[in-house]
């Protein structure tokens, strides 16, 4: 049955698409500023995403300037060079030739916090679980992961800084959590893979070994 809200075949082929392609880009950014309305899309697409308790705990700061650029990367190398001593042998070798971060190449950073105390202590669908808002916030940086590819802009999430360094230098206050620091700009083209598969860092793992039927562990079709 086709509905007035049913996607089309051609609509439906475009969002697996996106999704097939979407990578995590932290190289090759071009200079090009992402126009205000291109970001206030994407934006929006990360304000449409799903939160507990409909709580939106989610903030984004965007940031434009050399300076901040430039504090989060030596943010970055600090905590860099503590990673790769956490690894060993060939793969610490391997660790410290990967391009992990594009954050001063990016034209436009973006951080997406979680306000955590939005709506007071008690809410939907938070209290038995107490990281929903956290995951609902991650939600909100798929959304926007995935709407930044279909504007054929690249994002790449770094993780490897110190929540406190991120907080203190994004001058955000206590209750609320840096969950994502992103870079964002056009790239002349995605790559087809995962830059850690082509790496030889990891490959990307069958999915029928990832799905169980009834009880974790059971296989389908055995
Ligand atoms: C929560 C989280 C945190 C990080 C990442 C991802 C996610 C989901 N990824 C990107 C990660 O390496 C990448 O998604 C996988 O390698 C798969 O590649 P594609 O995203 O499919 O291109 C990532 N990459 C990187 O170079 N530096 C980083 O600090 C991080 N941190």
């Amino acid at each position: 049955m086709v509905r007035d809200d049913s996607f089309s075949a051609d609509e439906r082929a475009a969002i697996y698409r996106c999704i097939a392609a979407r990578r995590d880009v932290r190289r090759n950014f071009l200079p090009d500023p992402v126009p205000d309305a291109v970001l206030a899309r994407v934006l929006a697409a990360g304000h449409a995403a799903p939160s507990v308790g409909f709580l939106q705990p989610w903030n984004f700061i965007v940031v434009r300037s050399d300076e901040t650029k430039a504090a989060l990367h030596a943010a970055f190398s600090r905590a860099n060079a503590e990673a790769a001593e956490m690894f060993e042998g060939e793969r610490a070798q391997l660790y410290r030739t990967l391009k992990l971060e594009g954050l001063r190449e990016a034209p436009l950073l973006l951080c997406i916090t979680c306000e955590r105390d939005r709506a007071g202590p008690v809410v939907l669908g938070r209290t038995h679980q107490s990281e929903m808002d956290i995951y609902s916030t991650v939600c909100a940086v798929q959304n926007i992961w995935l709407a930044a590819r279909a504007e054929n802009l690249g994002v790449g999430w770094v993780s490897i800084l110190d929540l406190a360094d991120l907080s203190r230098i994004l001058a955000i206050p206590d209750p609320i959590v840096p969950v994502a620091l992103l870079c964002m700009g056009y790239v002349d083209q995605f790559a087809a893979t995962p830059d850690l598969e082509r790496a030889g860092w990891r490959q990307r793992l069958p999915l029928e070994e990832l799905v169980f039927l009834e009880r974790f562990g059971e296989k389908v079709g055995t």
